[in-house]
């Protein structure tokens, strides 16, 4: 018979088995330090049939950034059940226990990378961010210099080298950048030795991890980490830059940065997987077409306090509007509620007035990032407008400045 529990410390190792097994990986040569000390093992769900672990879901307690503010908020990860035992129901229970352990924290939403697109919507979640994928010929792509006043440059200067060695230049712009996009997560040291680990099995074929830092003066204004990739083919050098992430605190961190990744000899191809779908570099080309954008799905939220989630963010425009959330998974977590919203101000409690808009909590956590309009989702029949013109008030106040932004799988 197989039964639900918390993890306990030593759970570690059977637990990764379980994970890596259902991820299909070759775990050959593969050291888990980093991913170790990430493990909170008393927010894991497991499954045991008997003595041995068929199941797991964990949590990560991390921060979230929102539209205009930041809140704690359950990082869903490494959902697994062995192959010997699915399909018959056990991540629909770890995961509807989880999501009511990570409620009864405090925790207004919970957050996830997916697998695979279908599985998490039954659950209340929605698709909240989506990533731009760049695949970059670099040869015919430059920052175009037509497009911006060069002289915003004057002062700026790379330093490149191994990202160890600039650990806490990048660790201190992420911090200073983290409060204001939407998307972003709080990184302690353990965060930071998972971020920048550096094992063989780490960098996929590519070769050690790399940083270079934009300063002004002595100032660090920027940062990108990247790999570099050497191939050779009969037509001689044909490399890769691998971009992990880039942040910036000016535009011409970021415009000096990409200059440089764009122009690595040896180098034919620049990718970047997880690029924001409002990544400036698309502005700043001669020719965006050949930066190979592809849309792809980002983080999946999961609201479990809408009330405090609601309080929790800021919103583009003044809002005052009485919304029906619909939660089949969590009925508790469902209810009336009036948000009165605006730049700098939130206040949301559960009401009797009558709804202005009705929605299910997985559409209100897809817009709840400012990642997707309501007026599309309205579009696709996912929002009912119960008071007319409701949507097109509303609409506008969940919108923000920037896209959300998952720019780290965990
Ligand atoms: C946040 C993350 O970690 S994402 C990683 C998810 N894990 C993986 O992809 C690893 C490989 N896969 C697995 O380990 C398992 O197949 C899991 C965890 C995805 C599902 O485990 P199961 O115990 O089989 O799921 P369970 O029996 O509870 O099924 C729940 C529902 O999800 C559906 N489902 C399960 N897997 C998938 C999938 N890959 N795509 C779409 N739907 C799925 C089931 O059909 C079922 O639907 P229903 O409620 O309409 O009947």
């Amino acid at each position: 018979m197989v039964t639900l529990r918390t993890g306990v410390e030593g759970d570690y190792d059977e637990v990764n088995q379980l994970v890596q097994r259902a991820f299909l990986n070759d775990t050959a040569g593969r050291e888990w330090d980093e991913e170790r000390a990430l493990f909170e093992p008393g927010r894991s769900v497991l499954a045991v049939d008997g003595e041995r672990v068929v199941g797991h879901v964990g949590t990560y307690t991390r921060n979230l950034t929102v539209p205009g503010g930041v809140l704690p908020a359950g990082f869903v990860t490494v959902v697994a059940v062995a192959g010997t035992h699915r399909r018959r129901g056990l991540a629909s229970a770890m995961l509807t226990r989880q999501l009511g352990e990570i409620r009864d924290r405090g925790e207004a939403l919970a957050l996830l990378w997916a697998s695979e697109a279908g599985i998490y919507g039954r659950y209340g979640y929605g698709l909240a961010s989506r990533r731009l994928s760049f695949e970059i010929d670099r040869r015919e792509v430059r920052v175009d210099g037509s497009r911006f006043d060069k002289s915003r440059l004057d002062g700026l200067r790379l330093q490149a080298g191994p990202a160890a060695a600039h650990r806490a230049q990048v660790a201190d712009l992420y911090e200073q950048a983290r409060p204001a996009r939407p998307g972003f997560a709080s990184r302690d040291p353990r965060w930071w030795d998972y971020r920048l680990a550096d094992q063989a099995w780490h960098r996929g074929g590519a070769g050690p991890l790399q940083a270079v830092v934009c300063l002004d003066g002595d100032t660090p204004v920027g940062y990108a980490l990247y790999r570099f990739r050497s191939s050779w083919n009969d037509s001689g050098p044909n490399g890769e830059v691998g971009v992990m992430e880039t942040v910036a605190a000016t535009p011409a961190a970021y415009t000096l940065l990409w200059d440089y990744l764009l122009n690595v000899d040896l180098t034919r191809t620049v990718g970047l997987w997880l690029g924001a779908l409002d990544e400036p570099l698309q502005y700043l080309v001669n020719d965006p077409r050949r930066l190979g954008m592809r849309m792809g799905d980002g983080l999946w939220a999961r609201l479990l306090d809408v009330p405090a989630a609601l309080r929790a963010r800021r919103y583009a425009a003044e809002v005052d509007v009485v919304l029906e959330v619909v939660d089949e998974v969590l009925p508790g977590s469902g209810g009336v509620f009036r948000l009165r919203g605006g730049p700098d101000h939130a206040a949301c409690e559960p009401t009797a007035d009558q709804p202005d808009l009705r929605l299910d909590t997985a559409t209100l956590a897809a817009a709840y990032l400012g990642g997707n309009s309501l007026g599309a989702l309205a579009a696709a029949g996912r929002v009912d407008e119960l008071h007319p013109g409701a949507v097109a008030t509303t609409a506008p106040a969940f919108t923000w400045t920037r896209a959300p932004h998952g720019m780290e799988i965990f």
